[in-house]
């Protein structure tokens, strides 16, 4: 697996360099510094967020440097020859902590730590947020539709309808949300995917009659010959064109791969689909289906009962509606030896502050209790959670078993573990998920899943937002 872009120290925004060249002339860029990642607010109105794209982070912080062409684009915009000189010898050496790719995430835990010099930690905030927001965005998407699509197939057809280059990114998170495939060829390239795909109205179109456009593409490409049968009348001419071409190719000891269904009423053109083929003797033929498809619309056609064996998934998938981003920010927690904290008049915007961990209650079976609690590393006994923005909410904790879901993935700027291929993380995701109970998957108020904070970073929390009383 390998991501395709070219890796850019200019992946960042500009006032990233600029804080940087001050730590560096003040002689306080090799500071220690501790950033957390978390979000605020679960998309879709759901339960549960799925953490994607720590493999891009890893890879891209792996790489990360400034080539000479960049340090003089840099030098033209003002920046100091001194730093520039640093820059030009840039390698991240920092320390990652981070969740499996696949796991489940929920709101204000820290869930990416990044540790090291003041300056490195901050100059990848935004590469950091970039590929984290919109992966975790669309992973979770996609296993909002993978929990209702059950074991049917799920296909991503959202190059075309991305945020320009995002699609490239979408169609390796939807893996690890529980898609099975892209249309995506470049992303199958760099991530190892079989590409997959059927045929455009064009081509049908661009033939002076529908049989003989299925029946070339199926005598040119008949190891993958998904037809489009409604250009012109699906149950009239489509589906009959395509049967008589199933019929031919087994005459010629090939298979019709499938057929699919771009428009009208997707449920009752795939029954009678799936009768005509069934009739025909075409039972092993596919039906896929396509056409602004999205986890509601996909629920409400298997509880109809369509025939449906695969769907294409294009626009939902990667706008991921009605939440087009993922609201996670990167927050200082520790610098220079202390603790920090961010402090707002709004309590829910008052950062966590140290070196953190999040602790995630099992039940003796395996199954999740619905808790997870963000503590001091060295913190072992939790026997109870304070609310983190409603300190008179508490929680007493049964003896749970408390595992830790954050783990060191990279040390001194070197891979430790977390770049798994996507099939691994997807099969990682879906476990958990299974442990996960039902009441937090459901689409409708789904049950809240708590997570607090223990007494020692409550209490740590209070003084250090006493000390800037004036
Ligand atoms: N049986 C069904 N139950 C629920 N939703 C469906 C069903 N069949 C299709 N849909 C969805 O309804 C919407 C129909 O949109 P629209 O009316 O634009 O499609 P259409 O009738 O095929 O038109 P067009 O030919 O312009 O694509 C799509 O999102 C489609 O996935
Ligand atoms: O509806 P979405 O979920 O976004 O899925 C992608 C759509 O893109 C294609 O349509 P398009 O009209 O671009 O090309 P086509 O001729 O192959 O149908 C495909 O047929 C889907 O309808
Ligand atoms: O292969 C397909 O059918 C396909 C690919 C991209 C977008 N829509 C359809």
């Amino acid at each position: 697996m390998k991501e395709g872009f070219s890796i850019s120290g200019l992946y960042t925004d500009f006032y990233e360099l600029s804080m940087a060249q001050v730590y560096f002339l003040q002689g306080a860029h090799l500071k220690e510094a501790v950033f957390d990642y978390f979000f605020r607010k679960i998309p879709f109105r759901g339960g549960f967020v799925v953490f994607a794209g720590l493999s891009s982070v890893l890879e891209f912080l792996e790489k990360l440097q400034f080539s000479s062409d960049e340090i003089e684009f840099l030098r033209s915009k003002g920046l100091h020859p001194d730093f520039l000189d640093f820059l030009a010898k840039f390698r991240f050496k920092g320390k990652v902590y981070a969740p499996k790719e696949g796991e489940l995430v929920f709101p204000t835990e820290p869930i990416l730590r990044v540790q090291g010099s003041m300056l490195e930690t901050q100059i990848v905030e935004t590469l950091i947020l970039n590929f984290l927001n919109f992966q975790s965005l669309v992973a979770t998407k996609a296993a909002r539709m993978r929990m209702v699509a059950k074991d049917k197939i799920l296909i991503d057809f959202g190059l075309r309808r991305a945020q320009g280059l995002g699609g490239y990114h979408a169609a390796k998170a939807c893996m690890v949300g529980g898609f099975n495939g892209t249309s995506n060829v470049k992303a199958a390239y760099d991530f190892g995917l079989e590409p997959v795909g059927t045929m455009a109205h064009s081509f049908v179109q661009s033939y002076d009659d529908e049989l003989t456009a299925f029946s070339e593409f199926a005598k040119n490409r008949p190891q993958n010959c998904t037809l489009l049968v409604d250009t012109y009348d699906t149950l009239n001419s489509g589906v009959p064109n395509a049967i008589y071409v199933g019929k031919e190719m087994e005459k010629r000891g090939q298979r019709l791969t499938g057929v699919r269904l771009d428009s009208g009423d997707l449920a009752y053109l795939s029954k009678v689909t799936r009768k005509m083929l069934d009739e025909a003797g075409l039972d092993y033929v596919k039906i896929t289906a396509s056409n602004q498809l999205d986890e509601w619309v996909i629920k409400s056609l298997l509880e109809q009962g369509a025939a449906i064996d695969v769907f294409g998934v294009g626009t939902s998938l990667v706008t991921a509606p009605p939440d087009a981003a993922l609201d996670g920010v990167y927050k200082l927690a520790f610098a220079d030896g202390k603790p920090r904290i961010k402090i707002s008049e709004n309590l829910k915007k008052v950062s966590l502050p140290g070196k953190k961990q999040v602790f995630r209650a099992h039940h003796s079976d395996g199954t999740l209790v619905g808790a997870d609690i963000v503590a001091f590393d060295e913190e072992i006994n939790f026997p109870k959670m304070i609310h983190p923005f409603d300190p008179l909410q508490q929680l007493q904790l049964h003896p749970y078993q408390f595992k830790p879901i954050l783990h060191m993935v990279m040390e001194n700027g070197k891979v430790l573990t977390g770049i798994h291929d996507l099939l691994t993380s997807a099969k990682y995701c879906q476990e958990q998920l299974a442990k996960l109970p039902d009441e937090y998957k459901r689409f409708e108020n789904p049950h809240i899943y708590k997570v607090g904070i223990s007494e020692a970073l409550h209490q740590k929390r209070i003084e250090i937002k006493s000390s800037f009383k004036n």
